[in-house]
């Protein structure tokens, strides 16, 4: 048995080894270069690029690897190009390991998550600075283990170069057996010999994967210095400093009451006359045949708080995404401080990188019912990186702005933990964090309590009655809460199928709602309790 170990040491299997490497690499290098382009073709939006390569997709997933050898090195000669068998092999296999590279590429970046590409889109980054920042660093996380996998493919497919006489490690070993006879040992110690180098790939990845790991300390991670950094994980709190009521405590919470009738009116004095904020003329959009929003129109004015209402599928995301252009409308116009987003001044449609321009001029702040935070950053890069990347912002700025926005909602003490570690309620709290760090003029807010266990509601809420008493935000909230909408709306603004059913002030349709659809809305979702704070 120990006859096969002086084979291992043998300079020509030694040499068949390197020669094997060389192919690994030449056919790992291209396939993800050649693959790379494949995957950005097959996720372009030109469906001819996108065609071409589905089209070389199935050719080269779907034919031997060995018939693709000998027709690199027989069959191109008759076209005038005549490649060394190296060559023709490492051109071989890069283009057939491209095929399944792109693959990798691809589901990797539709492995993350779609809810942050919109609020990278949000807070005005470019389609560029959203893949560079938000989806590749994700994406790279996924990709490991299955770029680990093809490497190890590709070495073993790099024996079917013996077939047009690269001199690797099967094929030196095959000529060694043929001229010694000694068959087992040599394939034996051929075969050790491929093991030890696809146990040094897996060792690679493991230490990738273990590298690119979010939970380990950013300080011993040499890929952190490559990815984008964070800092290492704070220790868990045990209790929420800041805007919070005490999650443990045993008394049901709920919102203090209503504004007295004197203030509401010292409000409504002074939002009378005040510009527009948000302009929304006669908005139609469709899914299909499915009308979502038939013609709608609404004002905001500037430091007015506006709660939406209406029923599940009445159009209120829609509408929001709508103003912020992160949806494309039929017809109908939406100006922000008297701009259109999206199009030129003589209304064509601008492109996605001068939208997303547009959009970080404009000041549109959103947050989302689902938070979208950037899974891959802490609480601090999340609202300091958009400022840096969109706004230009110098480091060390954008970081003390985001320490004083999370020390505004309370969540000073879980700047440096990622999003996973953190609560709902404090996540949304981030999330609000993020969106006003680049001082909005107007904040959508879609939900924001929706997705939050009941006693993580009230810390949100918190944060957002202080934004509009305190503040003084323009404010624009699609929300369920209707005790929450009376006690801090100006205006209530009832929404179904698509168009503005009833609107006027938050006391008056929450208590006395005119039209049969609010009135039947207030019951159900427990009205009752609204007139009994009122
Ligand atoms: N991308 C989409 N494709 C097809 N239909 C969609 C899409 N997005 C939303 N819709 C449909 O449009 C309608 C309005 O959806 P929207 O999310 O705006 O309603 P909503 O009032 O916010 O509802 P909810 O209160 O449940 O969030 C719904 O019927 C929904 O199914």
């Amino acid at each position: 048995m120990s006859g096969f170990l002086h084979y291992l040491e043998m300079p020509y299997l030694l040499q068949g080894i390197l020669i094997t490497l060389q192919l690994t690499a030449l056919g790992l290098l291209g396939g993800l270069v050649l693959g790379l382009a494949l995957a950005s073709m097959q996720l372009s939006r030109h469906r001819a690029l996108s065609a071409v390569a589905r089209g070389y997709t199935v050719i080269f997933r779907g034919t031997p690897l060995i018939l693709q050898l000998v027709f690199a090195y027989d069959a191109l000669p008759h076209i005038g190009l005549m490649l060394s068998p190296m060559m023709a092999a490492g051109l071989a296999l890069a283009a057939n390991e491209a095929t399944f590279i792109a693959e990798v590429f691809r589901s990797g970046v539709l492995g993350v998550d779609k809810g942050q590409v919109t609020a990278g889109q949000a807070l005005g980054m470019t389609p560029r600075v959203i893949m560079r920042r938000v989806v590749a660093p994700q994406a790279i996380r996924l990709m490991v283990p299955a770029l680990g996998n093809e490497a190890v493919t590709t070495l073993k497919n790099s024996s079917l170069a013996s077939f047009i006489a690269v001199q690797e490690l099967t094929l030196r070993s095959t000529q060694l057996a043929s001229s010694t006879f000694d068959f087992f040992s040599i394939f034996f110690a051929s075969g050790v010999m491929y093991l030890a180098l696809t146990g040094a790939i897996s060792a690679i990845q493991l230490a990738a994967e273990r590298a690119l790991d979010l939970d380990r300390p950013a300080s011993r991670s040499w890929a952190a210095r490559l990815l984008p950094v964070r800092r290492p994980v704070a220790p868990l709190a045990e209790k929420d400093a800041g805007a919070a009521a005490p999650a443990e405590a045993e008394e049901p919470w709920l919102p203090p009451a209503p504004p007295e009738p004197w203030e509401r009116e010292a409000r409504a004095a002074a939002l009378n006359g005040a510009p527009a904020a948000v302009e929304v003329r006669d908005l139609h959009k469709r899914y299909g045949e499915h009308v979502v929003l038939n013609g709608l129109d609404m004002t905001v004015t500037t430091g007015e708080v506006v709660a939406l209402l209406g029923p599940s599928g009445s159009g209120k995301s829609t509408l929001l995404r709508g103003i912020n252009h992160l949806e494309d409308v039929e017809s109908g116009a939406v100006l922000i401080g008297g701009r259109r987003i999206g199009y030129t001044d003589d209304g064509r449609p601008l492109s996605p990188t001068k939208v997303a321009g547009a959009r970080a001029q404009a000041g549109v702040g959103m947050v989302f019912q689902h938070f979208n935070l950037f899974s891959h950053l802490t609480a601090r890069e999340n609202v300091a990186g958009p400022l840096r990347w969109v706004h230009g912002m110098p480091a060390a700025r954008a970081e003390s702005r985001a320490d004083e926005l999370l020390e505004q909602v309370g969540l000073a003490h879980r700047a440096d933990a990622l999003p996973r570690h953190l609560s709902g309620g404090q996540q949304q709290r981030v999330a609000i964090a993020r969106a006003l760090a680049p001082n909005p003029r107007v904040l959508l807010l879609d939900e924001p309590t929706s997705a939050l266990d009941p006693e993580l509601i009230h810390e949100v809420l918190e944060v957002i009655r202080g934004l509009a008493r305190e503040d003084g935000l323009t404010m624009l909230i699609a929300t369920h809460q209707l005790r929450f909408a009376q006690e801090v709306a100006d205006r209530v603004v009832f929404m179904s199928d698509g168009s503005v059913t009833e609107e006027g002030p938050a006391e008056e349709i929450l208590t006395r709602p005119k039209h049969p659809a609010t009135a039947r809305f207030l019951r159900i979702m427990g009205a009752e309790s609204v007139g009994e704070v009122a």
